[in-house]
């Protein structure tokens, strides 16, 4: 099975509530690549409802785009320098400087969101990458985040 890009956070680096492998409570999200584009894929629990239990709460969705764009800041930039994620070399590690969401429609719950990050640019320490969430009728939600990679 093909790794996630979460994988090859050190553990260390793995207590994220959204995406580590060492918060037992988190929810683990897991990025992969999708040709030039970056994809994740996740069911909430019924427990992050909105203000009604058929729609998902709006900071879970930010929650999402936040780790998967993280993650895929880090893949777009091992893939721009030539390098493999575990290549033993320094890890490359990204964190939201900036996170713009916009909520186009209510994000049903029960359903297996499908979350995409596309690159618009890398400058430097920082990434610009555009995200979005999809449920089982089109596009909930749309985000633009600035990640900064951090020094090591
Ligand atoms: C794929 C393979 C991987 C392999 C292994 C990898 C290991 C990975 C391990 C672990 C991954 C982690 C996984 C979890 C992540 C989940 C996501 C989150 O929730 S992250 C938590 C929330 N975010 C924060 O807590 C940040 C808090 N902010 C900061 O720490 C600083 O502000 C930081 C680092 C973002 C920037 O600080 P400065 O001192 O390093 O750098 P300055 O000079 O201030 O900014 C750099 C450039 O960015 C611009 N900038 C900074 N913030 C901006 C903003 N909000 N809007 C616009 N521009 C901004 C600045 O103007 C500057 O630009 P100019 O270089 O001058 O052109």
């Amino acid at each position: 099975m093909t790794a996630a890009f979460q994988d090859f956070y050190p553990d260390e680096f793995s207590h994220c509530y959204g995406c580590g492998s060492q918060n037992p409570q988190g929810h683990h999200l897991k990025s992969y690549w999708d040709g030039e584009e970056t994809i994740a894929r996740f069911t909430p629990d019924a427990k992050y409802s909105g203000g009604v239990p058929e729609h998902v709460y709006g900071g879970m969705v930010a929650s999402l785009l936040d780790c998967h764009g993280t993650a895929s800041a880090a893949a777009f930039t091992y893939r721009a320098l030539n390098r493999e994620m575990g290549d033993g070399g320094d890890p490359v590690r990204f964190v939201t400087a900036s996170l713009k969401v916009d909520f186009l429609k209510p994000t049903p719950m029960g359903v297996e969101l499908v979350v995409r990050g596309k690159l618009r640019s890398i400058d430097g320490r920082k990434v610009w990458v555009d995200l979005s969430l999809t449920g089982n009728d089109g596009i909930c939600a749309k985000g633009e985040m600035l990640a900064i990679r951090l020094r090591t």
